[in-house]
């Protein structure tokens, strides 16, 4: 008989202690998280996890990334977390079209001095990737789920190969298993992981990070 190691539920205790047993986050990404929560709730739920935040900056940091793309900034915390971890000479793109949530990400970039390499683009994400024409080597999807597979579509082409994708909330909370649930946003995911899964141009694991973190990696 196969035994089948899972990932266990965390209990939200055993989270505190995932947490206080990793790095970050700082200062700065605390009192933005805090801003973000007392002035945007309950937006404020959109914004990523700790946890997620050192993962991304430790993925960025591992896989050497210059040339990195965001859709999705709200506030800016993945923002700083991709920001942290570039190359030197790196270069983030950003992608959103709230000019009142992303207008905090511009402050707390020049408080995390990570300003002069992050480029926001006010448009929707979709016209905004259809103008990239340099090689992306990390891409962070986190914006409309309806939109995620159009999102993979523009941006698996313009990854280099061996460049990295990372998609936010792919497990939703767990709905994307209930047949009955048949949000919108849920039914996207849903999509989205089915096609995920069987595109060949990719390799790709769906980690339990968060509210589900997939990540990819261009053949
Ligand atoms: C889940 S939040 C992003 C959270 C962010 N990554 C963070 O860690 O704080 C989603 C963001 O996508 C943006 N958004 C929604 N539709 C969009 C579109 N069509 N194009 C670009 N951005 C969009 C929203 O304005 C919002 O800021």
């Amino acid at each position: 008989m196969i035994m089948t190691k899972r990932s266990i539920q965390l209990s939200a205790d055993l989270h505190d202690y995932l947490i206080a047993h990793s790095s970050g986050p700082d200062a700065l990404l605390e009192e933005l998280a805090e801003e973000t929560a007392e002035r945007f709730a309950p937006s404020a739920s959109m914004q990523i996890g700790p946890e997620q935040g050192t993962f991304m900056t430790l993925l960025t940091r591992i896989t050497g990334a210059r040339r990195a793309v965001e859709v999705g900034t709200f506030t800016g915390y993945s923002s700083i977390c991709i920001a942290r971890g570039l190359a030197s000479g790196g270069r983030l793109l950003c992608c959103d079209v709230s000019e009142e949530w992303t207008s905090v990400a511009r402050r707390y970039w020049e408080k995390a001095g990570v300003a002069d390499r992050i480029e926001l683009r006010i448009a929707p994400a979709l016209e905004t990737l259809r103008t990239l024409d340099e090689p992306v080597d990390l891409a962070f999807i986190d914006a409309d789920k309806v939109s995620y597979l159009d999102y993979w579509e523009e941006l698996v082409p313009r990854v280099r190969p061996g460049g990295v994708l990372l998609v936010d909330n792919t497990l939703r909370g767990g709905r994307v298993l209930d047949e009955a649930e048949q949000n919108e946003d849920v039914r996207a995911i849903r999509a989205f992981n089915e096609h995920a899964a069987r595109d060949d141009r990719v390799e790709l694991v769906l980690l339990p990070i968060g509210d589900g973190l997939t990540l990819a990696t261009k053949r």
